[in-house]
């Protein structure tokens, strides 16, 4: 940490970034390491109550970017401009307004959730009734106001997990920097993490996530960037992304009787664009399968097929990473 200057650092004159009214911009971010280049030009930005996730594999340049975004490790180029001002290692006043919880746990094993919190309540500067009363605030918000008096060590993992978010929202920051918040934890505890990530950005709360878990990303993320090999490969919701790699819906029908005359009857209808048939299965490519699905079972038995098996199949993330990357996100 701190082996050179930051490009902020060395602008000591600079201190606020573009006034975009957004909660984060970065812009022309890069990092190496040696030889090899993390981060190589990352631009994204997040406004407030938005969730945006940096999904990508392991190695992609992920936490190197959350950690010039939370400003822990200098950019070699680039800048980061939190709540209107310029990030950097030096600079105190924008980590005021960001939560950062780190993938590794930071927790005293031995203290009581109620005791961590107080403890890192008080480096962060609050005192008396405002620390017990967030204190309190924080553990209903991540759901451990029942074992508040527990020793940290005889939690779960996901619970242990939990009580890391909390740490970083002490200070209620403007922006919460999640790095890979559920590896590791049981599908219990994952579900509670993302509830309580999507309660927070309820509330108005800007959220930073990476995650390599496409699951995830859809469920949370506004919009997400698509990161490989330091870069930012695509950037959408959800639905731009998928459009954006010519995704398309099937539907695959099997049974028995007039398949032929299903294939006939299925091809007129509106949200259909393909029908391939063989003897026994039709394989359809539709617009928006989720609502065209009724319609087409009920032409289809109509006209003389009887059914055995519905399958609905839709383009996800996993499919536009390996379209943009010819790689799949899991290894
Ligand atoms: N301090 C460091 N020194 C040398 N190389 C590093 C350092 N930190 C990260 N790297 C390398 O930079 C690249 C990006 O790593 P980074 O941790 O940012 O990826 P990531 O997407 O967060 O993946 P992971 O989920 O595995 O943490 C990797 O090739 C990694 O080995």
């Amino acid at each position: 940490m701190g082996e050179h200057m930051s490009v902020q650092d060395a602008q000591p004159a600079a201190t606020s970034g573009p006034d975009t009214g957004d909660v984060l911009v970065v812009e022309g971010l890069r990092r190496r390491f040696g030889d090899l280049v993390a981060v190589d030009g990352v631009d994204f930005r997040i406004g407030h109550g938005e969730t945006y996730g940096l999904l990508g594999p392991n190695g992609a340049g992920k936490t190197t970017t959350i950690s010039m975004v939370a400003g822990l490790i200098p950019a070699d180029e680039g800048t980061v401009t939190v709540a209107g001002q310029l990030m950097g290692p030096r600079r105190v006043d924008p980590k005021r307004h960001i939560g950062l919880v780190p993938q590794d746990l930071a927790i005293y094993p031995e203290l009581t959730a109620r005791e961590n919190l107080t403890f890192f309540g008080k480096l962060q500067g609050i005192t008396g009734a405002d620390l017990k009363g967030r204190v309190a605030e924080v553990l209903e918000l991540i759901g451990l106001t029942d074992r508040a008096k527990e020793a940290s060590k005889n939690f779960s993992g996901g619970m242990k997990r939990r009580l890391n978010i909390g740490i970083g929202l002490l200070h209620q920051p403007s922006l919460l920097i999640l790095d890979e918040p559920t590896v590791g934890v049981d599908p219990q505890s994952r579900n509670s993490i993302l509830e309580s990530v999507e309660a927070l950005s309820g509330e108005g709360m800007a959220v930073l996530y990476t995650t390599h878990y496409m699951e995830e990303a859809e469920r949370l993320c506004d919009r997400i960037g698509i990161i490989d090999s330091g870069t930012i490969q695509a950037e959408g919701t959800r639905e731009e992304l998928i459009r954006l790699t010519g995704g398309v819906d099937q539907i695959r029908l099997s049974g028995s009787g007039d398949v032929a005359a299903a294939a006939e009857a299925l091809r007129g209808m509106p949200k259909v664009e393909q029908v391939d048939a063989d003897r026994h299965t039709l394989r359809l490519t539709v617009r928006e399968a989720p609502t065209a699905v009724a319609d087409i079972v009920t032409g289809a038995s109509a006209a003389g097929m009887s059914l055995s098996d519905v399958e609905i199949s839709r383009p996800n993330l996993e499919s536009v990473f390996l379209h943009l990357t010819g790689k799949a996100l899991r290894d």
